[in-house]
């Protein structure tokens, strides 16, 4: 992903075309069109973006307008922007670069609407990469990062296509116009359920960049008098900051392995799926869609707590912090923004609780949920071990999801509609899905330490790491698990103490710990994080390459300063 995100040179990006609109060839093409469009895709003889995203529409896929509508006297789809909000906005490469672009478009046919479907439409000359007729391109303009990325818009003035263009791997249109309806209307959007599946991968790379960042300047840098008179201590040294950078490399980890099983989930779900079997469907879009928005959310804030904890120089973009927070930033909005697909999993949440009310029992990432008792063992727990942490994210997270379905039970007990009672209750449905996907990510780290094959010198950190990424949950979300009594104010104290005991024990394995990630000065991109430590020599050499830098007196100060100055001193 990180390859795929290196742009080919300011202004132009074919990130979407690896990770967007290739897979959604492969994806969604039947084996014909594949022959024509996979290999012109895969050996970049063609470059696309994949426009769905209007001005008016992101979240709401069913409320876009770009319109395909068919016409069976000449057997083609006639795409069509009809309103000023339905220009395809924000696609990746749609603006300068794309010649191609799978397009989501409303399907009409004989008369009546099909919902949204993926047509391939050429929007670019292959000879001198003019627009095509019908076509308008243009880029959307500067944004808070990867301006390097030409995000475009595009507007369709009846432009027509063959109906071979439609991607029909599921619905298909035939030529007398007959629409073939799909195994599921959500096969449409099965590229966007790989996409935040990758997403995962994608947060874990941008918080170990961060990490590792943070953590090697945070042994070169040394501040302060821990002690009168003795040498100012590496600032790692410091409880205060290990307590902002651990908690984050634990994360890093977590996400990783959290990444490991969305890669096999989406790999063994969709197997079934080519079989017709769909019974994974729900579970991958609600894992995905969770797995996603929780994991980019903690990976923008963590970002921002390195920076944070690189004092100035990490607010500089010699460390590559700021510009990995903007590229991080972008992964909680894009590929469904953050809260619509925590509300999602909120969705299937409660359809799985109502299942295990009524005698169902659960499997797959939700079975914890009929599993776990309501009543409370309070007690002395030990909080070092890591099943007595699983446990009691489960619970916590059971405990919520059966909070807000009673909730949302009682509004429409009162004689809400049930939009309306969802409404009302989506705050408590938000914070228990993130309990939810928080206590997958924790068990799923948990059982990786357990399993992986390694050294068991090297299991010892990563448990430790999995222990101090645990109780760090636990003791920022203390009240949640308080609330019903499920653990004491003395299990939280003891969690506490771990957690302080965890961040020296994590201590002299740091710097290993973040060099594991392998993460090239190249990916890195950063003074701060460089593998030899070298930072103030090369911060140095960073500045002097500032483009301010080219001249000695800059060419503002005869233009604004000189005259500014001199009339002020004329007035004295
Ligand atoms: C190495 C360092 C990296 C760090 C980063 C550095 C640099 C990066 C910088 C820049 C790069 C950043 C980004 C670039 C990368 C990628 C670009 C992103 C590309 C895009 O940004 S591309 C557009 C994405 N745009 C969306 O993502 C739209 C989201 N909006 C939707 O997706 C739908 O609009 C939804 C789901 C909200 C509502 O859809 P709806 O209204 O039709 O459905 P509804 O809610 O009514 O639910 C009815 C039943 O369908 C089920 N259902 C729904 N969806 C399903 C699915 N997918 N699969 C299976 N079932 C599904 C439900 O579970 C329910 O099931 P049930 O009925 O059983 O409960
Ligand atoms: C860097 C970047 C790259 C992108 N690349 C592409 C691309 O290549 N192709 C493409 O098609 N698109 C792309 N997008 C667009 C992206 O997919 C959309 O921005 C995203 O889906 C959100 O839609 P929106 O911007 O319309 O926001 P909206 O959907 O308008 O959301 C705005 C706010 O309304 C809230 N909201 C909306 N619906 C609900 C709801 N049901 N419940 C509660 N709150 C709600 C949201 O929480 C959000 O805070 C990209 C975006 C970015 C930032």
């Amino acid at each position: 992903m990180a390859a795929a995100l290196q742009t080919l040179g300011g202004g132009i990006g074919i990130t979407l075309h690896w990770i967007a609109f290739t897979p959604t060839i492969e994806q969604q093409a039947t084996e014909e069109q594949k022959k024509k469009w996979l290999k012109l895709a895969q050996d970049v003889a063609i470059v696309g973006a994949y426009a769905q995203t209007e001005m008016g529409h992101g979240t709401f896929v069913r409320g876009l307008e770009t319109t395909a509508t068919y016409d069976p006297s000449t057997q083609e789809f006639v795409i069509n922007s009809p309103t000023l909000t339905s220009t395809k906005w924000w696609p990746g490469g749609l603006g300068k670069t794309a010649n191609h672009a799978t397009v989501m478009a409303q399907l009409y046919t004989r008369g009546k609407c099909y919902g949204p479907h993926n047509f391939m439409v050429q929007i670019r000359s292959l000879e001198n990469h003019q627009p095509c007729p019908g076509v308008t391109l243009g880029d959307i303009g500067p944004k808070m990062e990867s301006n390097g990325n030409d995000n475009g818009f595009a507007r369709f003035d009846h432009v027509r296509i063959p109906r071979e263009n439609m991607l029909m791997k599921f619905a298909r249109v035939e030529a007398d116009g007959t629409y073939v309806q799909p195994p599921s209307s959500k096969l449409a959007y099965s590229n966007m359920v790989y996409l935040r599946g990758t997403f995962v991968m994608s947060a874990a790379q941008a918080l170990a960049s961060a990490t590792t960042i943070a953590v090697r300047y945070s042994c070169v840098r040394r501040q302060s008098e821990m002690k009168p008179g003795e040498p100012e201590p590496q600032i790692l040294e410091y409880q205060t900051q290990q307590y902002k950078l651990f908690p984050q490399l634990a994360a890093a980890y977590a996400f990783w392995f959290a990444s490991w099983f969305m890669t096999q989930q989406h790999g063994s779900i969709t197997g079934s799926m080519e079989k017709g079997d769909m019974s994974g469907l729900a579970e991958l879009h609600a894992l995905s869609a969770g797995l996603k928005s929780y994991t980019t959310a903690v990976t923008a804030r963590g970002i921002d707590v390195c920076r944070m904890a690189c004092g100035g120089h990490g607010y500089s973009h010699a460390s590559g912090l700021p510009a990995l927070f903007g590229g991080a930033a972008a992964l909680c909005t894009a590929e469904g923004e953050n809260t619509v697909m925590m509300l999602q999993t909120a969705r299937y949440l409660v359809k799985c609780f109502a299942q295990s009310q009524a005698g169902k029992r659960l499997t797959g990432t939700v079975a914890y949920l009929s599993a776990v008792q309501p009543s409370p063992v309070a007690g002395n727990r030990n909080m070092s071990d890591l099943g007595t942490l699983v446990a009691a994210f489960q619970h916590r997270a059971a405990r919520m999801v059966r909070h807000a379905a009673m909730q949302m039970q009682g509004e429409m007990q009162k004689g809400k509609a049930r939009e309306d009672a969802w409404n009302s209750c989506s705050v408590l449905l938000i914070k228990a899905a993130e309990a939810h996907v928080h206590s997958f990510v924790v068990r799923n780290f948990a059982e990786t330490v357990q399993t992986v094959e390694v050294d068991e010198s090297v299991r010892a950190v990563l448990t430790s790491l999995c222990q101090l990424y645990s109780l760090y949950g636990i003791t920022e979300h203390a009240g949640d698990f308080l609330k019903d009594g499920y653990l004491t104010g003395r299990d939280i104290d003891a969690a506490s103490s771990h957690l302080s005991a965890m961040l020296a024990r994590v201590r002299p394995d740091a710097v290993a710990l973040v060099d594991a990630f392998d993460l090239h000065d190249k990916i890195l991109r950063s003074v701060l994080g460089r593998y030899d430590g070298r930072v103030y020599e090369h911060l140095y050499e960073w500045a002097k390459k500032s483009p301010l830098n080219k001249s000695e007196v800059h060419e503002s100060y005869y233009k604004y300063l000189q005259p500014f100055l001199k009339s002020n001193r004329a007035k004295l």
